[in-house]
């Protein structure tokens, strides 16, 4: 029995993987109550004591804009427990799957960025997580991935998506940034992917691969999206993230090149419009 366990359980990924995984004798889950990452002594622990061969890392710092001011906690988060780990699975022999974002690329490409990309950060949420990701990749895991995703949504946690449904009741109009294109991704498609996919890969070191869903879309047409799915009356209006001041720099052309996924694991990826309606839904008959 492959022994896999989930960090970061209360997320909205994780909270996917629970509900698909949460029956199976053979997964386990933790919160940062139940295990905080950062004690790398209790990670050890866990690890030995519980037999685990495979970690699937969902926990991870995401506020973006809050990690301009926070960075220290976000580098804490997202490269050093992330180097921890890898150790900790070198020495126990655990394969890791690692999540990781787009935002490690600058967003100045003008096609999908291949896994190959070079890659250039251009706020400290993405930097953490570019770093997290190299410390791994000078482990050279067997057996383990790094699964970069994007602009991820799911009916749990905070997203994108809730907060315009929730706009969406509240306001007449929401302004939307319009020059800042990517692929929004379902949390619940990727942890299908995850569990039916990922847990018996074989690679000599630490690959790296690409989840998004198809198609591509700029955050105001989502928003729009958003608004006709739910009947909601309220007007979105295009701006330039010009005119949308946050602390942290968004790339612009955030879009990820699925290719190599799709050919390696013999998929399609479900187009981003799908999945959302079917998001909403549940959403929406839930309250
Ligand atoms: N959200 C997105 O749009 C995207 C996310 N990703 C990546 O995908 C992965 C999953 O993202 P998502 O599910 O949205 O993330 P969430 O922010 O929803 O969940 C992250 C989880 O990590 C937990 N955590 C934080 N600090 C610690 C700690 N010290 N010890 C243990 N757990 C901790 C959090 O706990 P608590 O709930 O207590 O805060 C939280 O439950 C991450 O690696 C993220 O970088 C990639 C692209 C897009
Ligand atoms: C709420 C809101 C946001 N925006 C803009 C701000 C920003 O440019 C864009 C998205 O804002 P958010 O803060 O929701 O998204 P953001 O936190 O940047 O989302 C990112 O999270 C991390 C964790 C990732 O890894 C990325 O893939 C991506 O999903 O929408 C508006 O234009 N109008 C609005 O009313
Ligand atoms: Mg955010």
């Amino acid at each position: 029995m492959n022994r896999v366990w989930v960090t970061g359980a209360n997320g909205q990924l994780g909270r996917c993987l629970q509900a698909l995984k949460k029956e199976d004798p053979s997964f386990c889950f933790t919160t940062r109550e139940q295990l905080d990452l950062r004690d790398i002594a209790m990670v050890a622990q866990f690890v030995e004591q519980n037999r685990i061969q495979t970690v699937i890392n969902c926990a991870a710092y995401t506020a973006v804009d809050a990690a301009e001011i926070y960075a220290e906690a976000a580098y804490e988060l997202n490269r050093d427990v992330v180097a921890n780990l890898g150790r900790i699975c070198k020495r126990f022999s655990v394969r890791l799957i690692h999540l990781s974002t787009d935002y490690v690329f600058d967003g100045q490409a003008y096609r999908p960025y291949p896994t190959t990309a070079a890659c250039g950060p251009i706020n400290v949420y993405g930097r953490s997580k570019w770093e997290g990701e190299e410390a791994l990749r000078a482990l050279a895991l067997p057996n383990s991935l790094i699964l970069r995703t994007s602009w991820l949504y799911s009916v749990y946690g905070s997203n994108f998506v809730k907060t315009m449904l929730r706009l969406g009741q509240l306001q007449e109009e929401v302004q939307v940034v319009a020059d800042q294109v990517g692929r929004p991704t379902c949390a619940e498609d990727l942890a299908r992917f995850i569990v039916t996919q990922l847990l018996d890969f074989e690679s000599s070191q630490t690959e790296t691969y690409h989840y998004a869903n198809a198609g591509l879309c700029s955050w105001y047409d989502l928003a729009v999206h958003i608004m006709q799915n739910s009947k909601s009356a309220c007007r979105v209006a295009p701006i330039p993230a010009s005119a949308y001041a946050t602390p942290a720099a968004r790339p612009y052309y955030s879009v990820l090149d699925t290719e190599r996924t799709q050919k390696d694991f013999k998929v399609r990826l479900p187009y981003w419009n799908s999945s959302l309606t079917r998001c909403i839904s549940q959403l929406q008959a839930t309250g």
